[in-house]
């Protein structure tokens, strides 16, 4: 039996809801062996960002090369990179290791406010890991700043998904609306010249800490198996959905999502 394996590159969340912890629970969910690089150690919880350190760059390549040497990843994401070395070096390691199914979460900014990533390596992010893309997340205040573009309707979405893809060299771009106020939370998927719309009804909860890294990851697992974008998309959207609505009442402020929920509904429904 071969085992898919996925790589997650991000900075870590202590309380377990969002970054390099809710992408390993979230390969673990999949029946994906999970493996880490961590970019940042970052202090925060349901409240908030606290500070963060940012991790040598040098030890951020050791770190890769360890994988890759000995557990070669099938796919691998990227959540906050924080600076433009650890930029750099994730696109070296992508490029030196020939990695084609690699999902780049852009994370900017935490849902409590705190930036995760410098100005200058939004630039980079555009430049250097873009056009190595296989799936790009970006959420719409990361979309209008990596597009240029004001997004506030479907086309819109549509818009600036096309120009990540057709204009900045990703195979393919998931265009997330979680920040939209309509009834349903729709995702925009542009691949191959075509647009998917992935449609849930949107959750009255605030516990929605790391649904971005958690719908990226869920992508990432999929794609280590295998499966083709739209697939893996579809399988992320029901995780993320199932995810949120049961999601966990821990914490003093924004809670985390339920990664048991979607093995729990497949369950109930066998
Ligand atoms: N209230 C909600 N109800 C249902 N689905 C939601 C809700 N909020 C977000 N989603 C879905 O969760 C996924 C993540 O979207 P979102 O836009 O919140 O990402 P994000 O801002 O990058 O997340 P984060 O920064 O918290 O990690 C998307 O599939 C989105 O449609
Ligand atoms: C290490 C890390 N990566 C990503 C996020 C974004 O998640 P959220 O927007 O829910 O705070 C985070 N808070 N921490």
């Amino acid at each position: 039996m071969t085992i898919p394996i996925a790589l997650t590159i991000a900075g870590t969340d202590p309380s377990g809801g969002a970054g390099i912890q809710a992408d390993l629970k979230t390969f673990h969910e999949l029946r994906v062996f999970g493996t880490s690089a961590i970019t940042a150690v970052v202090s925060q919880n349901t409240c908030g960002v606290r500070s963060f350190v940012d991790i040598d760059p040098a030890l951020i390549e050791d770190q890769l090369q360890a994988v890759f040497e000995d557990v070669p990843p099938n796919a691998v994401k990227t959540g906050m990179l924080s600076i433009v070395p650890a930029i750099e070096i994730t696109a070296k390691i992508l490029k030196q290791h020939g990695v084609s199914r690699y999902v780049m979460d852009p994370v900017m900014v935490a849902k409590s406010g705190h930036s995760l990533l410098s100005k200058e390596a939004v630039q980079s992010l555009i430049t250097m890991l873009l056009p190595l893309t296989y799936v790009t997340t970006p959420n719409i205040p990361e979309a209008e700043i990596m597009s240029n573009m004001r997004i506030s309707s479907l086309d819109d979405m549509k818009k600036a998904a096309r120009y990540l893809v057709d204009d900045c060299g990703a195979f393919a771009c998931l265009l997330k609306g979680g920040h939209m106020s309509d009834e349903n939370a729709v995702d925009v998927l542009y691949s191959e010249g075509g647009f998917e719309t992935f449609s849930s009804p949107r959750i009255a909860t605030k516990h929605t800490h790391g649904t971005g890294c958690t719908l990226s990851a869920a992508i990432t697992a999929e794609l280590a198996k295998g499966k083709s974008v739209q697939s893996s998309v579809e399988t992320a959207k029901a995780y993320i959905s199932a995810a949120i609505e049961d999601s966990l009442q821990i914490g003093h402020g924004n809670g985390p999502t339920n990664h048991w929920a979607f093995n729990d509904r497949l369950s109930n429904r066998a």
